[in-house]
């Protein structure tokens, strides 16, 4: 039974898509079943992976949600597209931005994602969800279906007032939908080690948040090689397989593998209860 990721952040550009497609493909490459689910209209997710005019494709999540809304059955495989590199792609479109409208009148319209998670759960280790920068209902359906949400943070501003939002959210999310939600961990992109800001913003964030969540041990370094990736449809690892942001990405895959394996810290119970 697959483990559901969300990787959520409502500020746009800090590395959202980028690390679906690289975690995913790092979990793949460790032998594990992975399924990204592209929860954005802009289908960057789906772009990036190479299939190219993603509002062209004949069913993608939207045509699911759909369906789920409906009550209607379908084939767990339908419209599931796979990469060269081992893992499954849902694909998104602009079809997602009706749909969110559409949700807003559903009955449970909050977990009409859950329903579809739910139905192709069993075929996966894990599935990833790539959220919209956005708090809007798509993305909340996302929070609502996943068991932990991994939040990307870009080094170069500092994170706070979004954080927080974000973070209530999560908690809101949990005590109202979906009580197994955790926050698997913040993860820095784009560091520039070469400023001390980006030392600074590091330092601040495992200060302020280190004793309440998880901030990932690996931080996915600036670099050209990294934004390249998405034009060709091929992960880092086959970009640039020697280069610092694959090492990067290969070991925070290890790092999300290993909290699988391991209990959950203490210090992550004690900040549950205290809500
Ligand atoms: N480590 C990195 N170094 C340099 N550029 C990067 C890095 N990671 C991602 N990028 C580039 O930064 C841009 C934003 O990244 P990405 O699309 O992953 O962010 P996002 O959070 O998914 O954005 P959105 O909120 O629009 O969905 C992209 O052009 C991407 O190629
Ligand atoms: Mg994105």
């Amino acid at each position: 039974m697959a483990k559901v990721i969300a990787l959520a952040n409502q500020k746009g550009g800090v590395g959202k898509t980028t690390t679906a497609v690289n975690l995913g493909i790092g979990l793949a490459a460790e032998g594990n079943r992975v399924l990204l689910l592209d929860a954005d209209a802009q289908g960057n997710l789906t772009d990036s992976l190479g299939f190219q005019e993603p509002d062209n494709l004949p069913v993608s999540l939207a045509t699911m949600l759909q369906k789920c809304m409906a009550e209607e059955a379908f084939d767990p495989q339908e419209g599931i597209l796979q990469h060269h590199e081992g893992i499954d792609l849902m694909p998104g479109n602009i079809e997602l931005s009706a749909v969110e409208v559409a949700l807003v009148n559903t009955m449970s319209r909050e977990t009409i994602l859950r329903g579809y998670v739910d139905s192709v759960k069993e075929n996966y280790d894990y599935i990833l969800i790539d959220c919209m920068p956005s708090m809007g209902m798509m993305t909340i359906n996302a929070l609502a279906a996943a068991d932990s949400v991994i939040i990307p943070v870009q080094a170069h501003y500092l994170p706070a007032k979004g954080m927080t939002q974000l973070l209530q959210t999560v908690a809101r999310v949990r005590r109202q939908i979906n009580k197994k939600l955790v926050v698997e961990g913040v993860l820095l992109t784009m560091v520039d080690s070469r400023t001390n800001f980006a030392k600074d913003i590091s330092f601040i964030l495992r200060r302020d948040y280190g004793d309440k969540l998880r901030v990932f041990q690996t931080e996915i370094p600036l670099s050209i090689r990294a934004a390249e990736t998405s034009a060709r449809g091929k992960s880092i690892y086959a970009h640039d397989p020697n280069g610092q942001v694959a090492k990067a990405y290969a070991s925070l895959t290890r790092e999300v593998q290993d909290i699988g394996s391991e209990r959950r810290p203490a210090r992550q119970h004690k900040a549950d209860h205290s809500r």
